[in-house]
């Protein structure tokens, strides 16, 4: 019977790939989610902080983190704001399909945890405030994702 997903990280590895595009607001993700890992029993050695242009480089860099066998999961954060044209729907749309796709191809949980807001505020309500942390949240699906796959 597979049991609900252990909460410890004990002895896996994760990658954090955060998008320097509004990074005021990815720097608190990536703080939620090193948070979350350290408190379940993560070691700091075993947490590689990766930062990109923007959202739209994250899937390329966690490819080649998936690929490279470092990695027992790897969490995707940042913040895709709308603005005034279209082009927020396409860099939505690419990330996270590049990130499922990625996950599903590689077999390795990469999770997506990148913001996707129609204002600064919402961003800012879920990167430590109001509306929790999804840098948090999303490290706590890594852990569990990990050892539930080990399970299978
Ligand atoms: N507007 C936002 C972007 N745009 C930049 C793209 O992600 C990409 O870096 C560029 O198109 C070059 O390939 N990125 C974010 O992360 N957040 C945004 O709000
Ligand atoms: C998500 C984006 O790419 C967006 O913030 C860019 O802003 P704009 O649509 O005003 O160029």
């Amino acid at each position: 019977m597979i049991t609900e997903g252990k909460l410890l990280g004990t002895g896996k590895r994760f990658a954090i790939i955060g998008s320097r595009f509004n990074e005021f607001i990815t720097s608190k993700l990536i703080g939620g989610a090193m948070d979350a890992l350290l408190r379940h029993d993560v070691k700091e050695e075993d947490i590689n902080t990766i930062w990109v242009p923007g959202a739209f480089e994250i899937p390329v860099v966690a490819k080649k983190a998936a690929l490279s066998g470092k990695y027992d999961a790897i969490i995707c954060v940042g913040a895709v704001i709308r603005g005034s044209t279209t082009h927020y729907d396409y860099v939505c749309s690419e990330v996270s399909k590049g990130i499922a796709h990625i996950s599903l191809e590689t077999g390795v949980p990469v999770m997506f945890g990148v913001l996707t807001t129609e204002n600064i505020e919402q961003a800012i309500e879920r990167a430590g405030t109001k509306a929790g942390n999804k840098g948090f949240d999303c490290a706590m699906g890594a852990i569990e994702m990990v050892n539930l796959l080990e399970q299978i």
